[in-house]
C-alpha cells in the first residue's frame, strides 16, 4: 500500500473516491455550493493499491483554532477520510494517519482537529473528542423569554430593552455581514474554526457558509454595525424554523436574535440544530423544560501532535503545577512534563519527578480546550491519578473562562 500526496489535476478522483467510501454520489447542494469546493488539493493524500487505484483518501485544511485566552494558533482540519469499502480492515486507515501525522508534525503543525464520523475511529489515533454540541428544541407556546434578575446586563435586551436592530435578509443578500461577524465571533470563542475566506467565496461547507437559500436575521448594534445573526429555514419538518446556527459577538446579540425566531409566526417549534451544552438560552425561556435537549454529541476532536508547544501556547486561568506522564501508542511515544503556571501562561519542560496523572495522548486533548474536567476521565478510568489530591489540582489548572465550542462543518 503506498500513500502519495494529491495535486490539482486529481481533483475529481479525489471527490469521487471519498464520495465512493461514504457510499454518496456526486450531488450539488441546493444553491450550487459544493461541501467540498475549498480543499487545499496540496494537503491530500492518497492510499494507492498495488493496480494503481486510489482506494482510500485524507486531506487537511488550514484553519486557525482559538484556544483559551484568545489565542489562536493554525491547526490542521482534517477531512475527507475514507477507504473503499472493498478494501476495509487491511490498515488503509492507519497508514493513512500515521502519514500525515508524520508530514503534520514535519511540517510545523503542533494541532490537528476533526469532526468524527463515528465516535469509536480516531482515539487510536490519539484524537479525543474536545468540544460538544446538542439540539435544543422549543415549542413555540412554551418560547416566552424570563425576565431577566439582573439589570443593567446584556440579557436586559430580552424584555425589549435592546438598543440595536433585526433586519431580515435572504442569504444571497447578506453580502459581505456573515463572514465579518463570524470571524468577530471565533476569535473570543476557545474551540472555534476560522471560516477562511475562500469558504465564503466558495460556497463551501454548509449553510450559512454555502449560499443554499436561507433567511438570515442580521443584528445590528445602536451604532448600525452588524454584530450577530441567525441563520434559519421554515418547513421541513412542516411548521418547524430550524436554525443553522446563531452567532453573536455579545450576548446581547445572541438574547435579541433567540427572542427575534422564538417569536416568529406560523411555526409551532423552532430548532436550534447546534447548541453548546449550559447554553444561556435554556436559562433564559421563562419554562426550565421548554427547551428540549436531544443529539447531545462530540464535536470537535482534537489532537496533540507536540505536547509542550500546545500546553504553552493556550491560555490558563489559574498558578499552579503538574507532572504529567503521557502516553502516545500510535506514535510510539511517551513522555513527562512538568507543566508550571504563572500569571496566566505555561511552561513545559520534560521531568523525572513523579507524575500527578498518567495519560493518553487522546485524553490530553479531551482536557486541552477545557470542556471536560480531569477528574471526569479519572472517574471514567481513562486517567491515572497518582494521588488522592491529583485530580483536584488538574481540574482547577484546567479549567477555562469560558466552555469550548465549534460550530464549524468541514
Ligand atoms: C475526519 C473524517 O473524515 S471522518 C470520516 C471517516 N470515514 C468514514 O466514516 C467513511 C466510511 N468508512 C471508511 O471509509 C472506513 O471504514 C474507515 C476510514 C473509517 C476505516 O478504514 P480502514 O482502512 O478499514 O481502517 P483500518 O483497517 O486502518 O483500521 C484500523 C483499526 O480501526 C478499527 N476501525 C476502523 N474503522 C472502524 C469503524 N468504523 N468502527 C470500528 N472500528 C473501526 C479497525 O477495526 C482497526 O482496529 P484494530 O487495529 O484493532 O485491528
Amino acid at each position: 500500500m503506498d500513500i502519495r500526496p494529491t495535486t490539482d489535476q486529481d481533483f475529481d478522483v479525489f471527490v469521487d473516491t471519498m464520495l465512493a467510501a461514504f457510499g454518496r454520489f456526486r450531488d450539488a447542494l441546493p444553491g450550487g455550493g459544493l461541501w467540498w469546493a475549498a480543499l487545499e488539493m496540496d494537503r491530500g493524500l492518497f492510499a494507492v493499491a498495488k493496480d494503481g487505484r486510489p482506494v482510500g483518501t485524507a486531506a487537511a485544511y488550514s484553519f486557525d483554532l482559538t484556544l483559551p485566552g484568545e489565542v489562536l494558533v493554525p491547526a490542521a482540519g482534517v477531512t475527507c477520510v475514507g477507504v473503499l469499502p472493498s478494501h476495509r480492515r487491511q490498515g488503509v486507515l492507519s497508514a493513512l494517519m500515521r502519514h500525515q501525522l508524520t508530514e503534520l508534525r514535519a511540517g510545523g503543525d503542533f494541532l490537528s482537529v476533526l469532526l468524527a464520523s463515528e465516535a469509536v475511529i480516531y482515539r487510536r489515533f490519539g484524537y479525543g473528542p474536545a468540544t460538544r454540541t446538542q439540539r435544543l428544541t422549543v415549542p413555540r407556546h412554551k418560547a416566552a423569554l424570563a425576565r431577566p434578575r439582573a439589570h443593567g446586563t446584556a440579557a436586559s435586551a430580552a424584555t425589549g430593552a435592546d438598543t440595536g436592530s433585526v433586519e431580515v435578509l435572504r442569504r444571497s443578500e447578506c453580502g459581505e455581514i456573515l463572514e465579518e461577524v463570524y470571524d468577530r465571533y471565533r476569535r473570543a470563542q476557545p474551540g472555534a474554526l476560522s471560516r477562511p475566506h475562500r469558504w465564503w467565496a466558495l460556497g463551501a461547507g454548509q449553510p450559512p457558509v454555502s449560499p443554499s437559500p436561507r433567511y438570515v436575521a442580521v443584528h445590528r448594534d445602536a451604532d448600525g454595525v452588524p454584530d450577530g445573526y441567525a441563520s434559519y429555514a421554515l418547513g421541513d419538518p412542516a411548521s418547524t424554523l430550524t436554525v443553522d446556527e446563531t452567532i453573536a459577538v455579545d450576548d446581547a446579540a445572541a438574547t435579541a436574535l433567540d427572542g427575534f425566531v422564538l417569536g416568529h409566526d406560523l411555526i409551532t417549534q423552532v430548532v436550534f440544530k447546534n447548541v453548546p451544552p449550559e447554553h444561556p438560552l435554556r436559562w433564559r425561556l421563562a419554562d426550565f423544560r421548554a427547551g428540549q435537549v436531544s443529539d447531545d454529541t462530540d464535536g470537535l476532536w482534537v489532537r496533540l501532535l507536540d505536547v509542550p508547544r500546545a500546553l504553552t501556547a493556550r491560555g490558563w486561568f489559574e498558578d499552579g503545577e503538574l507532572v504529567l506522564d503521557v502516553d502516545d501508542p500510535f506514535l510510539g511515544e511517551r513522555s513527562r512534563h512538568l507543566l508550571t503556571v504563572r500569571d496566566g501562561k505555561a511552561d513545559c519542560v520534560p521531568t523525572d519527578r513523579e507524575p500527578d496523572l498518567s495519560l493518553d495522548v487522546s485524553d490530553l486533548a479531551s482536557l486541552y480546550l477545557g470542556g471536560t474536567a480531569p477528574s471526569t476521565l479519572v472517574r471514567a478510568g481513562h486517567i491515572r491519578a497518582h494521588h488522592p489530591g491529583a485530580a483536584t489540582r488538574a481540574d482547577a489548572l484546567f479549567r477555562t473562562d469560558r466552555a469550548p465550542y465549534c460550530l464549524h462543518w468541514f
